[in-house]
């Protein structure tokens, strides 16, 4: 990677917080390339995600999710929204905090059930799960996005704040990330 163009900015967090959405903000206000990684699968498989989920069912999507992290996290200066069930595995986890900037955009959970209704048609993992189940959920996964180098708290920021937050966390975070990399 060429050093003066800084490593990449990834983004984790639940479904529905604000990673695409900010993400593309954020990418065309700091004139970086935005990679979604959910439309990249959706590209490979020419299917949106819950028709892949159905069709091919949730291994076949992880698997290509797991490959094509690995593939642009190497890559610099991108901003990559992460699905938010990407960082629950283990090696995505550790690439993207040895190669990237990783930043987790949090909610409460107050707040998140604010976007429930407008988020079920489209994330398979809401369909089959009551909304005590969704919590518990959020609540395990919000310990493994605890392995972040920066945190925002997205529960009053348009996305706009957020694009603009993420650049500024991102830069102020590249010393330290180097350092970790070195390792
Ligand atoms: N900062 C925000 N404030 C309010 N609603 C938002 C915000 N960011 C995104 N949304 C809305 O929430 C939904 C999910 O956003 P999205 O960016 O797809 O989240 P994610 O990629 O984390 O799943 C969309 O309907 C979007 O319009
Ligand atoms: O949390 C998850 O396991 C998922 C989150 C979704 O992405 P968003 O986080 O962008 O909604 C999408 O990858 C798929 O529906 C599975
Ligand atoms: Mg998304």
């Amino acid at each position: 990677m060429k050093q003066d163009e800084g490593k990449s900015i990834v983004l984790i967090g639940f479904m529905g917080v604000g990673k695409t959405t900010a993400g593309e903000r954020a990418a065309r206000k700091s004139n970086r390339v935005f990679v979604d990684i959910d439309l990249e699968i959706e590209k490979k498989f020419t299917l949106p995600v819950n028709e892949i989920f159905k069709k091919h069912g949730e291994q076949a999507f992880r698997s290509i999710e797991k490959q094509l992290i690995e593939e642009h996290c190497h890559q610099s200066g991108h901003v990559l929204s992460l699905g938010g069930g990407a960082f629950m595995n283990s090696d995505t986890r550790n690439t993207c905090l040895q190669h990237t900037v990783v930043i987790f955009l949090d909610i409460t959970w107050g707040a998140w059930l604010n976007r429930y209704k407008q988020l079920i048609d489209t994330r398979p993992l809401l369909q089959q799960k009551s909304l005590q189940e969704v919590e518990q959920l959020f609540l395990e996964r919000r310990q493994v996005y605890a392995h972040h180098h920066g945190k925002i708290m997205m529960d009053d920021l348009s996305p706009d704040e957020a694009a603009n937050k993420i650049i500024e966390l991102a830069s102020s975070k590249k010393g330290a990330v180097q350092k970790v990399s070195k390792n």
